[in-house]
């Protein structure tokens, strides 16, 4: 039996135990800590409660760190002893912004940690995950929990210098896709569409488009030219959108996401 115990409950760390929720409980269970109460929903994916942060350590093989940065230096005081005594313990830590050295500065050098950045789409099993390895973790382990999250989604392991872009892109990403996504159903509303209508045929049109790209092995500006008649409406669009400069907008919320993602390092 492995257990994987979980530091905060909030966003991230509940998608991961959802998505971990599906594998088999006879060999991997679930447990987190929390200040207060867990929230009620982890109780579907048979989440166990920890009473501290100790309790935690001692009886998790994993511990993922999944609280705000913010919060590392008040949970290293009581983990740093614990990871001492039982150096076999591995820590993965979706901390945003926190580096494996700053998470063996506050850990302990001889802590075996793993960074990693999720999104919250593994809950569904169509995460991304990227995941970077400290000098303490054997092959072996970092194969296993290599293997854990790749059950949670597409996992790549990335040089660390490339986690600001990447959570940007991938860890911040939903809520950038989410925000196209109701742009196109306030449009259609305001083009006389119900919005429960315009708000499902948006949603479909992204997933249709993300399947179709997907399946046919498509680019995107490949997808666009499919759907782009000569001188038909859709150009007509596509120009204004380029003449909106999307591209620009674009860049600049990923360099203002990543400026901010920099600030903890
Ligand atoms: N949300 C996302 O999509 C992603 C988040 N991340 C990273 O995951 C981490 C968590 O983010 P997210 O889940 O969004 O944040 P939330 O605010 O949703 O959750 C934070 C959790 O940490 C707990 N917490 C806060 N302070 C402490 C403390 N001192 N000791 C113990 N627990 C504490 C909170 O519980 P309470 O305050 O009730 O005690 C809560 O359970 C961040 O570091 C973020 O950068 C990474 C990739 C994507
Ligand atoms: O917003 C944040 O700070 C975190 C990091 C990536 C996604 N959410």
């Amino acid at each position: 039996m492995f257990k994987i115990g979980f530091i905060g409950a909030g966003n991230m760390a509940q998608a991961m135990m959802q998505g971990w929720s599906k594998l088999d409980a006879n060999q991997v269970t679930q447990g987190a800590y929390v200040r207060h109460q867990l929230p009620e929903q982890t109780q579907a994916w048979q989440v166990e409660p920890f009473q501290s942060i100790s309790e935690a350590a001692l009886v998790s093989d994993m511990l993922v760190l999944a609280t705000p940065p913010t919060a590392l230096t008040a949970i290293a005081d009581e983990l740093k002893p614990i990871l001492a005594a039982m150096p076999h313990k591995i820590v993965v830590s979706v901390l945003g912004g926190i580096s494996v050295s700053m998470l063996e500065e506050a850990l302990g050098r001889q802590a075996k940690i793993v960074r990693a950045l999720p999104n919250v789409n593994v809950a569904v099993g169509q995460g991304y995950t990227a995941m970077y390895a400290g000098s303490q973790i054997t092959a072996e382990e970092k194969g296993a929990v290599f293997a854990l999250l790749a059950e949670l989604g597409r996992v790549d392991e990335m040089p660390e210098a490339e986690f600001g872009a990447v959570s940007a892109l991938a860890g911040s990403g939903p809520a950038f896709v989410a925000g196209f996504i109701q742009a196109l159903t306030e449009a259609g509303k305001a083009a006389g569409l119900d919005e429960e209508m315009a708000a499902k045929l948006s949603v479909q049109t992204f997933r249709g488009t993300v399947d179709k790209m997907r399946q046919d092995d498509l680019k995107a500006l490949d997808l666009a030219q499919l759907v782009m008649t000569p001188g038909g409406s859709t150009a007509a669009g596509w120009e204004v959108m380029q003449a909106g400069n999307l591209n620009g907008l674009v860049t600049n919320v990923i360099h203002a996401t990543m400026q901010k993602n920099a600030e903890f390092e």
